[in-house]
């Protein structure tokens, strides 16, 4: 089958003059959980970021559901990111708007749903993270784990395919991340949303990933099934991952889905 996700020999230099990536290839099936490693700098947010065109590739290609985005046109693009979910590291919501008018942002910019069905589906994206209750509550009212929940529940407020997660547990102390960790999984299995997350933590990338490609200097430098424990591996983030990667999942496995 296609590779949902699917860059090719893509290229980025900023202006500092040193490539963020070098001609990098990867590919992502529908269905998988991805994870994206590597030390800082090493071009993993720029990686994941081309994946929905917030940055743009300064050559290669980048198809998502068999459209090459950097050939569309922008109002095609804005309909081809309705595929894509994101949430950041510092949860990047709106301060002034309560947490459903938050979920319902995205469904207002779209603009398809009438009112009972836009305040239905906000209910649903809020059940779904653990957070009925907290409706009218503000991102300032919240904890770090209570605005990142927020923050899937409006990236999958529009049911895209995708989910991208970019550091989304750095900021979260331990047993909050495995609550976090617990409801992306949940997301993946139930909903079959597809992940990509670019994390530091290598505990949480080996408990939640089926594969991690490991970032060194915008190239990949190894790219592997963490159920593959035969092959040696060749980086020492990639070593430290497989050590890590079971005891992590079955850490995962214990204790409440929403923490
Ligand atoms: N908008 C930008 N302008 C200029 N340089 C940038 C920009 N974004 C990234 N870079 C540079 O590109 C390189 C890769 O950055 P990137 O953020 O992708 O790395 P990273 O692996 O995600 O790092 P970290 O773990 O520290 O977030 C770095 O040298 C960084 O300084």
């Amino acid at each position: 089958m296609r590779p949902l996700i699917r860059i090719e020999r893509v290229s980025k230099t900023f202006g500092s003059g040193l490539p963020a990536l070098r001609e990098v290839s990867l590919q992502v099936e529908r269905g998988e959980i991805l994870g994206i490693a590597g030390r800082s700098g090493a071009g993993k947010s720029t990686l994941l970021r081309m994946m929905n065109l917030l940055e743009r590739p300064d050559s290669g290609t980048v198809e998502v559901a068999g459209r090459e985005l950097t050939s569309l046109a922008p109002r095609e693009l804005r309909a081809a990111r309705q595929e894509i979910g994101m949430i950041f590291q510092g949860y990047n919501l709106l301060q002034n708007l309560n947490v459903a008018d938050n979920v319902a942002f995205p469904l207002r910019l779209h603009g398809r749903l009438n009112p009972p069905r836009l305040r239905q589906r906000v209910e649903e994206c809020l059940a779904l993270v653990g957070l009925t209750g907290k409706a009218r509550s503000y991102p300032a009212q919240l904890s770090g784990g209570q605005k990142q929940r927020v923050a899937i529940a409006r990236a999958l407020a529009n049911q895209p395919a995708i989910l991208l997660c970019d550091e989304p547990t750095s900021a979260l102390d331990a047993e909050t991340t495995r609550g976090l960790l617990q409801t992306l999984q949940a997301v993946n299995t139930e909903l079959g949303v597809t992940i990509v997350i670019v994390s530091h933590e290598l505990p949480a990338l080996g408990a939640l990933c089926r594969r991690v490609a490991v970032i060194e200097d915008g190239r990949v430098a190894e790219d592997f099934l963490l159920s593959d424990l035969s092959t040696p591996r060749s980086t020492a983030l990639g070593r430290e991952l497989a050590f890590h990667g079971a005891e992590a999942a079955a850490a995962l496995h214990q204790g409440a889905l929403h923490a």
